[in-house]
Order: structure tokens, then sequence, then C-alpha cells
């Protein structure tokens, strides 16, 4: 191989890993919690949409980039994460630091300067909470560490909000709440299958700490109470049918995923394939529910 050939592949690696570094994947979801909820809000103009993408991007990139950094010795010790850029020894633990701060500054400037004070201090506030409270506080000490350091993940639809009102009203808090719900059979569906690795990595999560009965018990009221939760705002007029059918089918199908786990587990049964279908269904579940917010506002 030529020299030239050599350097455009090991380019194409360092931009492939600076990508990696910001969970690309996750923050989709992200931003459909932060897009969303604008359209919810108001009619916010493509410009701000566009504004509120990229800073939302940078921000939960350099969280997440950061995230990398303070994890590195337990992403090295999980089958799932070792391959990263770090533990994998393509990057310098100093320069994903550098490039997390980087982007999170960018994204501060950017949301300051061009949407309002406001969404960027909420987006910093989301960066802080992942960075400080979830990743170097709660997760290596309690199995509680996702559902209060999951209050991170439920920052973008604030974010979103602000853009469009210049405020967090009352329907805001909600979408908080929904995601913070949301988070524990997310997570936990993931964690049950995982628990070796966590293991490994001496992380309590709820598995490995509680047991994986008492960890499915606490998905189904975490379940519950989501759905309960998203069909509150349909009584006092946030929505209509049309979100009401949503959640309700939506809401069912993740209860059903989680019962179902639950099922197999007590009588002893392979439950493997159903945590990865209630998982995998999260993602979904949580994506169609912020579209149907959406859809609804605009059928109305
Ligand atoms: C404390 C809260 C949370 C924890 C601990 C958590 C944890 C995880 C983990 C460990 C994975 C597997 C990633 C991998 O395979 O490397 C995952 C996947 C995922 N999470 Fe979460 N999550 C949380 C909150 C959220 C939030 C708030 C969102 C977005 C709204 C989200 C979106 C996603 C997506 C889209 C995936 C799939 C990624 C892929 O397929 O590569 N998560 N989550
Ligand atoms: C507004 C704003 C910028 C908010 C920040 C939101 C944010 C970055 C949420 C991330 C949630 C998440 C992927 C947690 C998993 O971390 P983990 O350390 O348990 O996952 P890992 O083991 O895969 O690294």
């Amino acid at each position: 191989m030529t020299g030239v050939a050599m350097s455009e592949r090991s380019e194409r690696r360092l931009a492939g890993d600076l990508v990696a570094l910001t969970k690309p994947r996750i923050i989709s979801l992200l931003l459909v919690t932060t897009v969303a909820p604008m359209f919810v809000a108001g009619h916010p103009s493509w410009w701000t949409v566009l504004l509120v993408s990229v800073g939302g991007y940078l921000m939960a990139g350099g969280a997440n980039a950061v995230n990398m950094y303070l994890d590195r010795d337990i992403d090295d010790r999980m089958a799932r994460t070792r391959l990263r850029p770090i533990p994998s020894g393509r990057m310098a633990p100093q320069a994903v630091l550098a490039f997390g701060i980087m982007l999170s500054t960018a994204a501060t400037w950017m949301l300051a300067h061009f949407v309002n004070l406001l969404t960027a201090a909420l987006a910093l506030a989301g960066f802080y909470f992942y960075v400080f409270v979830y990743t170097r506080w709660l997760k290596r000490s309690t199995p509680q560490n996702i559902v209060i350091g999951g209050a991170a993940g439920a920052f973008p639809p604030l974010v979103g909000w602000a853009a469009v009102t210049g405020r967090v009203d009352l329907a805001a808090v909600f979408l908080f709440l929904i995601v913070f719900y949301w988070t524990p059979p997310h997570f936990w569906a993931l964690a049950l299958l995982k628990q070796h690795d966590y293991g490994r990595a001496g992380v309590p999560m709820a598995p490995l700490v509680w047991g994986e009965r008492n960890t499915l018990d606490q998905m189904l009221w975490y379940t519950v109470l989501l759905i309960a939760l998203t069909v509150l705002p349909v009584t006092f007029g946030a929505f209509g049918v049309v979100y009401l059918v949503a959640a309700a089918v939506l809401g069912g199908l993740l209860l059903r995923g989680v019962l179902r786990i639950r099922a197999l587990h007590a009588k002893g049964a392979v439950w493997t394939q159903a945590a990865w279908w209630t998982y995998k269904y999260s993602l979904l579940y949580l994506a169609l529910l912020f579209v149907a917010m959406v859809v609804d506002r605009a059928v109305r």
C-alpha cells in the first residue's frame, strides 16, 4: 500500500472514531425527542429546527465523548464497549476529553447566540447532569443510577420547547417525565441481557444488585406509570384522539413486552429473546410516541 493510501485510510478511521465518540445512533432518538416538542410547542422555522438539531447534536455528542473519557476503564472491561476508540488504543484519553469539551462549548455558544439563553442553559444542564451526576457519580454507586441519572436524557424535550417558546411550560414538564419514566424499562431490558458485562466492570446495575425478578417488577411499575403519564395530557386537552390511540396502543405493546419477560422468567423458560424485543421496541415506542404528538397537533 502506498503512503498516500495509508494516510487516507487512517484519516477515514479517525473521522469514524470521532463520530463514534458522539454515539450517533443514540443521538438520533434524542433529536426526535428534541425536535418533535418544537412542533407541539408552536410553529418553528426550519432555520430554528436546524440550529437546535445541530446544537443538540454537538451538546449530546460532547457529553457522550466525555462519558467515554470518564468510563474508559469500565468500557475496557465490557465486551459491548471494548472496541470503542479509547479502550482499543486508537485514541488518547486526553484527546477525547478535549474533543468532548470542544463540542459542548461550540453547542453552548451556538444555542445561546442563535436560539436563546434558556435553550443553551437547559442543554448545558443536560450535559452536566449526564457527565457529572450520572457518569461520574451514580453509575458506579447505586442501582438507582439510571433512574435518577436518566433525568439527563429527559432534558431534550425541554430544550426543544424552550427554543420555540422561550419558556418551560407544564406540557414540557410532562414530556420530560415521559422520557424519565421510559428510561428504566428501556435500559433494564438491555441490562438484564448484559448483566455479566456489568458484573465484570463492577457497575452496580439493577439486575446484579436487586436480582432479575425485582428488576422485572420495577420495570413493570415504571411501564404502568409511563402509560398513565402519557395518557394524562389528553385529560387536560394538550392532545386529542390521534395521540390518545397511539399512546394506548404503543404503551400496550411495551407493557406486553415487559409482562412477557416476567412470565417466561417466572416459568424458568428462556426470556432473553423477549428482553431483546422489549429493548428494541422501547426505541421504536419513544420515537413513535413523539411523532404521534406532532401528527395529533397537525390534524387538530
Ligand atoms: C440513563 C439513561 C440511559 C441509559 C443508561 C441508556 C443505556 C443504553 C445502552 C447501554 C444502550 C446500548 C448501546 C450500545 O449497544 O452500545 C442503549 C441504546 C440506545 N439508547 Fe439508551 N440509555 C439511556 C437513555 C436513553 C435516552 C434518553 C435515549 C433517547 C431518547 C436513548 C436512546 C438509545 C438508542 C437510540 C439506542 C440504540 C443504539 C444503537 O442501536 O446503537 N437512551 N441505551
Ligand atoms: C440535553 C442533553 C445534551 C442531554 C444529554 C443527554 C444524553 C447524552 C443522554 C445519553 C443517555 C445515555 C446514552 C446513557 C447511557 O450511558 P452509559 O454510560 O450507561 O452507556 P455506555 O455504557 O454505552 O457508555
